[in-house]
């Protein structure tokens, strides 16, 4: 289990070291279009999961969409506090 802050800080070294075999540096070389694709996708899942689905599931389909938007996020440069500081 992992905190939204936690996920971050591990996909940010995913992004540095770029270890073999991880989803996130193949999501990130895939570029912001595809990265957009993949929020817009998970956020459909997570509405549909919502109207049709039970807690479990739709708790599933939340933590993909927050770490598709976190990629988006790497990929942008952007840092939590530049999100925060809207909140
Ligand atoms: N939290 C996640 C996470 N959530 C979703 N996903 C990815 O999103 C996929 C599920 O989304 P889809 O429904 O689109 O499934 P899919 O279409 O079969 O997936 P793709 O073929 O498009 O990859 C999963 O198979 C993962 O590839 C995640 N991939 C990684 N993480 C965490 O990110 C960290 C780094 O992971 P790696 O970069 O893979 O080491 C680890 O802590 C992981 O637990």
């Amino acid at each position: 289990m992992k905190t939204f802050d936690e996920l971050f800080a591990e996909l940010s070294e995913r992004a540095r070291t770029r270890p073999d075999g991880s989803g996130t540096v193949a999501a990130l070389d895939a570029g912001v279009h595809a990265q957009g694709k993949k929020v817009l996708e998970e956020a459909g899942e997570v509405w549909l999961a919502a109207e049709h689905e039970d807690d479990e599931h739709l708790a599933e389909e939340v933590s993909q969409l927050l770490y598709r938007v976190q990629v988006l996020m790497i990929g942008r440069g952007l840092s939590l506090d530049d999100i925060y500081r809207y909140l």
